[in-house]
């Protein structure tokens, strides 16, 4: 999707986000010149008035009509008020355009990283903590408004003072004007020196806020973990761990950016010496009036101040840099599940689903998953069953092609999924996992997340089948009770229920249940069954469970063993096999 901007400078890319703004851009810009005119013009407005008192009829203002000094003085306050109101007007607007520019780019950006971040597959999650994520869509994004807000005005700025008041001293003392742009090519040499040490301590910075930000997300979801093991000295010495590093870190930055203005100061006070002692020694030759001389010294503190406050700039744009470079590496991430192109209408789908032969291991680790088959009729219900870690998630988690597989073929109603558009593949599969993960936000729209368009009668409607509408109802607001984050409120099998619910509104033509009743007890189990049973026709089941009763009425059952399928058949013929089921069914029945 950014291909294109890969290899670009990466303000560049930013900017880009500017691009349909070009009225605002520019209006920001002229404001900011003509503010800066105005903002410069009160010195020479001084020199107008020492002109005034000085030259009298002959002064400047007197060339307007004006002869007696009272009147030119009059004109010239006149000319004053004007002119500040106006840089006070020009500073409203381009701040005012400035910053809301800056507030859109944040948006844009936030919102591209975030739709990108959601493309991605889900073992880059896995490899990174929530809170380093985070902070790169809040924080490093949120980093971008101090530079967005005023750089590009402080650079106009600097442009604009260094042509009208180098411009005017190359007019008014050409003699003199040499000597005072002396100091300026010391000041970009040590701004690039400085900007080149600069760049990694801030770098490390932000390496170091994502630090904290992942032990904080970490601990603040394990709070109750930590409580319950007494555990808040040791978390608050890991936090006050990180917290130091940053701190530490933040201090080279700190150290050297504070060093750089009063390096640059001193640079800047040899031009200042160089304009006083040769303008001085031209005032004594006759070569310039003293009056020119008193403006020259006056003025050449305008022209090298804001080479000074480039290093605050430079300062700003490379911290802003360190964040900016974190963003565009999270965008330029590429997708490593590609979409195939094939449509999938879910009016169209059977759900008829195969395996062929499917060797999966997750990133550096042992196979998972070796040589594996199996079939499964369309609207066919089947179980699978199996000692812990033997691949059974895995390989519904391969089904929703949330991992590519390395060897084999996933076929849904004889077409490979790897062809399938995601989105479709996705939606035709409805699927409860083992870990219910519930939004925060009210028990209704939980449930309606399996179908955003559904009525309040069909989030009811698939309540009760899931055996979830009596708990809803007794529930303080019922339907809209707020469930918590990750729906802490509600107990391990109401929350089963809900999930359940869900699936059941998105009305999938594959329903896959990976432990999906495993929290409840054996009645409720029994009494989701039986809907369930008025659900399943026409409709593809794949049940994972421990508990055998969950599996037994299946048309056909797998029993996997460390990655392979070791016995299969119908419930009875597995007990006849008298094998790993069979042994698992006597110990079962015996509990
Ligand atoms: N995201 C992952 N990254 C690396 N390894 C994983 C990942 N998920 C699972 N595994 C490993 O893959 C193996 C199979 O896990 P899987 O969850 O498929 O087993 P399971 O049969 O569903 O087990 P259970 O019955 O306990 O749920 C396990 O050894 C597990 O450690």
């Amino acid at each position: 999707m950014h291909s294109f901007s890969v290899g670009k400078h990466p303000l560049l890319r930013l900017l880009r986000y500017a691009k349909g703004y070009r009225t605002q851009v520019w209006s920001a810009i002229a404001c900011t010149i003509l503010n800066r005119l105005c903002d410069l013009a009160p010195s020479y407005l001084i020199g107008v008035a020492v002109d005034v008192v000085v030259e009298r009829e002959n002064s400047l203002i007197s060339r307007l009509g004006v002869t007696n000094i009272v009147g030119q003085l009059g004109v010239l306050s006149l000319l004053t008020l004007l002119i500040w109101s106006l840089e006070s007007l020009f500073e409203f607007l381009y701040d005012r355009l400035w910053r809301t520019l800056a507030q859109t780019i944040q948006h844009k950006l936030r919102l591209d990283a975030y739709t990108h971040l959601q493309e991605l597959e889900l073992n880059f999650f896995e490899e990174r903590s929530t809170g380093t994520l985070l902070s790169i869509l809040n924080d490093d994004i949120n980093q971008l408004e101090q530079f967005l807000n005023s750089g590009a005005a402080e650079v106009i700025h600097f442009i604009t003072t260094v042509l009208a008041v180098g411009g005017s001293f190359a007019i008014i003392a050409p003699s003199v004007a040499p000597f005072a742009i002396v100091p300026i090519p010391f000041i970009f040499w040590g701004s690039l020196a400085f900007q080149n040490r600069l760049a990694p301590r801030y770098a490390d910075v932000r390496e170091k806020a994502s630090l904290i930000s992942s032990r904080l997300t970490n601990n603040l979801s394990g709070i109750a973990t930590i409580k319950s093991f007494t555990a808040e000295p040791y978390e608050r010495s890991r936090v006050m761990d990180e917290s130091e590093a940053y701190r530490r870190s933040n201090q080279k930055a700190i150290a050297l950016s504070a060093a750089f203005f009063p390096l640059i100061r001193l640079i800047v006070v040899l031009g200042f010496i160089a304009t006083l002692f040769f303008g001085g020694v031209a005032v004594a030759n006759g070569n310039l009036t003293v009056g020119t001389y008193g403006f020259l010294v006056f003025i050449v503190q305008l022209l090298l101040w804001p080479f000074a406050s480039l290093s605050q700039l430079m300062d700003e744009y490379q911290r802003a840099m360190a964040s900016i470079r974190r963003v565009m590496r999270l965008l330029d991430t590429p997708i490593a599940i590609p979409t195939g192109s094939h449509p999938l209408p879910l009016k169209a789908v059977r759900g008829e689903v195969r395996l062929d032969n499917i060797t999966f291991a997750y990133k550096d680790r042992t196979h998972v998953l070796k040589n594996l088959s199996l079939h499964i009729p369309a609207g066919a219900n089947i179980g699978i069953v199996g000692a812990t870690g033997s691949g059974k998630s895995t390989l519904v988690k391969l089904l929703l092609r949330f991992y590519e597989i390395q060897a084999g073929q996933i076929l849904i109603d004889g077409i490979d999924i790897r062809e399938l558009r995601l989105r479709d593949l996705r939606r035709c599969i409805g699927w409860v996992s083992q870990d219910v993960f519930l939004f925060h936000g009210t028990v209704a729209e939980n449930i309606a997340y399996g179908n955003f368009d559904a009525h309040h009668e069909d989030i009811i409607h698939a309540a009760k089948l899931a055996e979830a509408h009596e708990f809803i109802v007794q529930l303080p607001q019922g339907y809209d009770t707020i469930v918590g984050e990750r729906g802490q409120k509600l107990s391990g099998g109401q929350r089963q229920r809900l999930a359940i619910a869900r699936a059941i509104l998105k009305d999938p033509p594959i329903l896959v249940l990976d432990e999906a009743t495993s929290a409840v007890d054996n009645e409720t189990e029994a009494a989701i069954q039986k809907s369930l049973f008025v659900i399943t026709q026409n409709r593809t089941i794949i049940a994972i469970a421990h508990r055998l009763s969950t599996i037994r009425h299946s048309d056909y059952i797998y029993v996997m063993d460390k990655g392979e399928v070791v016995e299969q058949g119908t419930h009875e013929e597995l007990l006849a096999l008298n094998g790993i089921y069979a042994n698992l069914w006597r110990v079962q029945s015996e509990v």
